[in-house]
């Protein structure tokens, strides 16, 4: 049995209640035996039995107030994944749904993803069970004082450097940085995604969803193709999506679609960018509004999307941008996509797809832009946040997005010469995956058993 396997097989039996992580790692696992065949060492000092294990996860109760008086208790936690090549890096989400094995899937990921961005950044994820839906501003707030109360201890500029992520904006890295100010008495760059009054950096809040453009654009160049007058598809209304949609609409292209929670809504005429960000990010609204703002618009309400799908994939495109969520992508749904004619998929969410509609996108040879690829322009503008606090500086929008898509382009090449390398070009799984992996294994060699 080989070296992959074994370790596959005593995570699943030591696991089994955690199926998003142990997803996660088969899909990483399973592109490395190349790499793992050249160089013994990394089963000789078990690289692989170490790097699927988090270095420290910390758990927590927060306990707040909410308006009506009463106390709420919600389980939150930081994964601490691997620190071998930086600070741990990663960022925050509150959610319902979150529970120790997303964030270990989300932290795990994160490693390869700050690695592939050839920057000096460890891999980490946090959260909380806590549903921001439906709170009042005070009550966003109070949580997020309660959360960082106890995250305070574990934090710092240099030692593990949160961010948002699903439920964490610009309003609650706000809140968390206040509170961690005023229990430290120190001004540093604790987090990104901060405001621009207080250390954030231009081009933070764009740079997840320009960045997955960007990567697409990359790889739609190596094939002589572009998104210029395309139709696109992208799911998800929040950060991501929204600037995804713009960057799209920036370069020509046509987003046709957006989602939340709720339904979706599609607009042959294009998405109308002031609307969406009228409903999300000052109204904190569903998309039925988006409809009623929007004449050309349809809303497509969950319930009837068709059974076991989810409707924004039956859309005809040329490019696909999933933007919300993990699994939000499963094999019925890339056939449609094949079917319709799709040629280009990048992702902005962290795994929208599962294991067999990677394997549908990578057989039928379209373009294909795994997640720790595609939206790693999030944390790599986060580092040239944390790099403007270190050095007081603060570097205007052009030269930030300069820099991003530098980074995106990099990665891209980095992705592709490593998939040519190992014998598979145009993979860019196995690519992503093993240069992503090569770097934090080889730290970890060098720094001995620790
Ligand atoms: N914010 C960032 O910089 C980065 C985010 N990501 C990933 O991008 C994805 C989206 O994150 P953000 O845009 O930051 O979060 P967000 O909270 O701003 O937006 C999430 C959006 O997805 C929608 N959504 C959530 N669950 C859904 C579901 N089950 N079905 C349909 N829609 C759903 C929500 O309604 C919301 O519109 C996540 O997978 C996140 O991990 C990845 C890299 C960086
Ligand atoms: O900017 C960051 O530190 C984190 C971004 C993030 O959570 C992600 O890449 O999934």
């Amino acid at each position: 049995m080989s070296y992959v396997q074994r370790v596959m097989d005593t995570l699943k039996e030591k696991y089994a209640y955690e199926p998003v992580f142990l997803q996660a790692v088969q899909e990483v696992l399973q592109s490395l035996q190349p790499v793992l065949d050249r160089n013994g060492k990394y089963e000789q000092y078990r690289i692989l039995e170490r790097i699927v294990e988090p270095e420290r996860v910390i758990s927590f109760r927060v306990d707040w107030v909410d308006d009506k008086g009463e106390v709420q208790t919600n389980r939150a936690y930081r994964v601490q994944y691997n620190s071998a090549i930086g600070p741990y890096k990663g960022g925050l989400r509150l959610h319902p749904s979150v529970n120790l094995g997303i964030l270990k899937f989300l932290g795990f990921e994160q490693i390869f993803k700050n690695s592939l961005t050839g920057l000096a950044l460890g891999g980490g994820k946090g959260g909380a069970d806590f549903d921001p839906k439906g709170k009042s501003e005070m009550e966003v707030m109070r949580f997020c004082q309660a959360f960082m109360t106890e995250l305070v201890r574990y934090v710092g500029a240099t030692i593990d450097v949160p961010a948002g992520d699903i439920g964490v904006g610009g309003r609650e890295v706000g809140f968390l940085f206040g509170q961690y100010k005023r229990l430290t008495r120190s001004y540093e760059g604790v987090l990104t995604g901060k405001n621009l009054l207080f250390g954030g950096s231009l081009v933070r809040t764009e740079a997840t969803g320009y960045g997955a453009v960007y990567f697409a654009q990359s790889m739609l160049e190596a094939r002589k193709e572009s998104l210029e007058g395309k139709t696109c598809v992208v799911s998800g209304a929040g950060n991501v999506a929204t600037y995804c949609c713009q960057k799209l609409l920036q370069v020509g292209a046509r987003p046709v679609t957006v989602s939340d929670s709720r339904g979706m809504i599609h607009d042959p005429d294009g998405i109308r960018l002031d609307v969406l960000k009228q409903v999300k990010e000052v109204e904190r609204a569903s998309l039925v509004r988006y409809a009623e703002l929007v004449p050309s618009a349809k809303h497509v309400p969950v319930s009837d999307y068709p059974k076991g799908r989810n409707a924004v994939w039956s859309v005809p495109c040329y490019a696909a941008f999933p933007c919300a969520t993990q699994n939000e992508l499963n094999l019925a749904d890339a056939e449609a996509l094949l079917a319709n004619g799709c040629r280009c998929v990048a992702e902005g969410a962290n795994m929208p797809a599962t294991l067999d509609a990677v394997h549908a996108f990578l057989g039928a040879g379209i373009a294909y832009g795994p997640a720790k690829a595609a939206n790693a322009g999030g944390v790599a503008t986060s580092q040239l946040e944390m790099a403007q606090n270190a050095s007081m500086q603060s570097w205007d929008f052009e030269t930030v997005d300069a820099k991003l898509r530098q980074i995106m382009s990099g990665i891209y090449e980095n992705a592709a010469s490593t998939a040519a390398e190992y014998g598979q070009p145009g993979n860019l799984v196995m690519g992503a995956n093993i240069a992503g992996f090569r770097k934090v294994a080889d730290a970890m060699l060098a720094q001995g058993i620790c």
